[in-house]
């Protein structure tokens, strides 16, 4: 395990350092920040200066750890879950849920000790509700909040157009299935796709995907890529994950199932198993510690960009 961090410290002449980990599931990465008890003023700016990848440490999003019982989103759900993911993209803005967050969430929390699960996993608050994760070796197995397949619509990449299903995952899913000749590969999401801006007001991540060859561990198989609100293109996206897998058991006229999911950054497995529960699995590793150091009123959200002051990898 690598070195212990909570939250601020006076350090090196008297500023306090804010101390992070580094954590990814399939690729889709983030910059997790301990602050149990609600003491970090997190503003959009900072979020934008630890995700940028040339001038701060990087990462589709943040994750701040903290107590329910601390955060106004989090307290109406401290009875069930001890820990909210308080989630917010690169671009600063806060989103309701996040998918491989959480489950990389869950391996930060185990491997600081700072929670065990219970008998039926570890319940962690969100902005869409508390979720259950459930720990199988080098993977993290969500119990996620149930995906609602609720419209039809259109996404565009270039001259293209593509039809597609408006997903609730507790955040806005638009699922785009490619017409036949259309390679993944060869779309450009460099730029966010166009969508209907009246279904989506608050914006939406859009998954694109195609059909893939049968493998033994799942009933359905699919690759897909996404651009994703306030990150743009990611590497794998859980939520995403999650919406695909539902709109696919759905068109297969199948109630339950295992859909293999793949992504840019690896493999994500999706369940609607029998008793009704929607599952996420897949990887979710943690690979360095270090310490920021607060730019100029960083604090009190002023600007100053991000310096990190030491770090330490994952062997
Ligand atoms: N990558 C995440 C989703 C993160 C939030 C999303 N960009 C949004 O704004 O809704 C995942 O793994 O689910």
């Amino acid at each position: 395990m690598m070195g212990g961090v909570l939250f601020t410290e006076p350090s090196r002449g008297g500023k306090p350092h804010i101390k992070f980990t580094k954590g990814h599931g399939t690729g889709n990465d983030f910059v997790i920040l301990p602050d149990p008890d609600g003491a970090l003023e997190l503003t959009p700016q900072r979020v934008t200066e630890l995700c940028d990848r040339r001038f701060g440490i990087g990462g589709d999003g943040v994750l701040r750890v903290v107590r329910s019982a601390k955060e106004p989103d989090g307290s109406p759900m401290a009875a069930e879950a001890e820990w909210f993911m308080d989630y917010r993209n690169s671009d600063g803005s806060v989103a309701e849920m996040c998918g491989n967050g959480v489950r990389v969430f869950a391996r930060y929390l185990l491997s600081e000790g700072l929670a065990t699960p219970g008998p039926s996993g570890l319940p962690i608050a969100t902005r869409a509700g508390v979720v259950v994760a459930v720990v199988e070796g080098d993977e993290i197995r969500v119990h996620m909040t149930t995906p609602r397949v609720y419209a039809a619509s259109t996404a565009t990449v270039g001259p293209l157009t593509f039809t597609g299903m408006a997903v609730d995952c507790g955040n806005p899913h638009l699922v785009c299935t490619l017409h036949d000749g259309v390679e993944l590969s060869s779309l450009d999401l460099s730029v966010s796709p166009g969508f209907d801006r009246s279904l989506f007001a608050a914006g939406v991540n859009v998954e694109f995907v195609v059909g893939a060859e049968p493998v033994e561990s799942a009933d359905l198989h699919v690759a897909m890529r996404v651009y994703e609100r306030g990150s743009g293109e990611t590497l794998s996206c859980g939520t995403g994950a999650l919406a695909v897998g539902a709109v696919a058991l759905r068109d297969a006229g199948r109630s339950t199932g295992v859909v293999a999911v793949d992504v840019p950054g690896g493999r994500l497995t999706v369940t609607h198993d029998e008793t009704g529960r929607w599952w996420l699995a897949g990887p979710a590793v943690l690979v360095a510690t270090g310490e920021v150091a607060p730019g100029p009123g960083a604090a009190s959200g002023g600007g100053g960009a991000s310096g990190v002051a030491a770090g330490e990898v994952a062997g």
